[in-house]
């Protein structure tokens, strides 16, 4: 009686859903789906047009939030998967994301997760090496400064890694700095981006707030404020939920804000440039060779890591104890595999 293409349509009423670009085979795997992080980034993944097949992996609860939000009537597939369906999980996946693991309590920093979350992060690589190995894999799990190490090795391992698809999402950090900044400049946030570059913890933070240009209006003491707010934006939420864990809301936000523009990349669009904690060269000689600053993403993942252009005497300061600090973290990631 209707159409195949006309049932849809009923099914989705907003044309933006079905878009050419949506016509892309592109499948999504949420590792941790059933988690604080996990269920609302899956819902928000549904509301992605460019997500045509979701798949929500984790060890407890995802055919769950699978059956619940396959509700949403928008384009996609939505498939769960149980602790022992991890390989089906990833089956065809062109992108991963993994918020698999545990959050920090108060008093907890991101590094004292390292022994639960550095095995968790390594054996899924190691199946997304098997499975998947050209997804690009985008890694929430903290301590990111570790995990994202640990990914790459574990893909270097099995002889799959490839630079420009395994990311560290930084993107909260960069979620926080635009509303910080705005809440104390009274502009929108669309106009306070800040560039944030280094690692996803404490003092590894760098905020490049003078290549904003409501950013270079505040010094002073409302600077060492905001940069410390920005620094230790998790710590704010980790305190309020009083042992109920961290960031969920906001890092799903900021989740299906930086998965977005990897698929916009990977379909061809130009000038989709945000931070990320990626395998880079900009530090190799200091013994760093992970850093988030602004790349360029494109259809193989990342196509070009811009530099971090000019620094205050203040950012030259912040990026000064960014790094050895942000060393240790990774050679600790590496250590592990090796
Ligand atoms: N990159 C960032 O900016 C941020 C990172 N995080 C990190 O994200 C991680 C997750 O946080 P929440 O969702 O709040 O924690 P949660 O405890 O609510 O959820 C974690 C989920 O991971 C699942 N899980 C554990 N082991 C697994 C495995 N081997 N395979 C698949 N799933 C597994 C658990 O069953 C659980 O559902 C934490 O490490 C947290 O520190 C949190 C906020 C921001
Ligand atoms: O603070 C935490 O543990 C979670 C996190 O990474 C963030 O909110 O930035």
């Amino acid at each position: 009686m209707f159409s195949r293409a006309a049932i849809r349509t009923l099914a989705a009423p907003s044309s933006r859903l079905f878009s050419s670009s949506s016509a892309r085979q592109t499948k999504v795997a949420v590792l941790g789906a059933g988690g604080g992080i996990g269920q609302p980034l899956s819902l928000l993944l549904k509301n992605d047009p460019l997500v045509t097949s979701l798949s929500l992996y984790d060890i407890r609860g995802a055919p769950g939030v699978a059956a619940d939000v396959g509700h949403v009537d928008t384009g996609s597939e939505v498939q769960g998967y149980t602790a022992d369906q991890l390989d089906e999980a990833l089956e065809g996946a062109k992108v991963i994301v993994i918020p698999a693991g545990v959050p920090r309590k108060p008093g907890m920093t991101r590094d004292d997760l390292f022994n639960t979350n550095a095995s968790i992060v390594r054996d899924l690589a190691a199946a997304v090496a098997r499975v998947a190995p050209t997804a690009c894999v985008l890694v929430i799990s903290n301590p990111v400064n570790s995990t994202v190490p640990i990914v790459a090795a574990t893909l270097e391992k099995a002889g799959v890694f490839d630079p420009k698809r395994v990311f560290g999402v930084t993107t909260l950090d960069v979620v926080r700095a635009a509303r910080f900044l705005a809440g104390i400049t009274d502009a929108s946030p669309a106009d306070t981006r800040v560039t944030v570059i280094g690692g996803h913890s404490g003092a590894t933070i760098v905020p490049l707030l003078s290549q904003s240009s409501y950013g270079k209006t505040v010094t002073g003491e409302a600077y060492e404020k905001i940069v410390n707010r920005i620094q230790f934006g998790g710590d704010e939420v980790v305190k309020a939920k009083d042992g109920a864990g961290s960031a969920t809301l906001s890092m799903a936000y900021a989740g299906a804000k930086f998965a977005n523009a990897v698929l916009r990349g990977l379909n061809g669009e130009k000038g989709v440039i945000t931070p990320t904690f990626v395998k880079s060269p900009l530090f190799a000689d200091k013994g760093v060779d992970f850093f988030s600053s602004n790349v360029e993403l494109g259809p193989n993942g990342v196509e070009k890591i811009h530099p971090i252009g000019k620094l205050s005497a203040e950012e030259e300061k912040l990026l000064e104890a960014c790094i050895p600090e942000l060393k240790k973290n990774i050679e600790k990631g590496k250590a592990f595999v090796a």
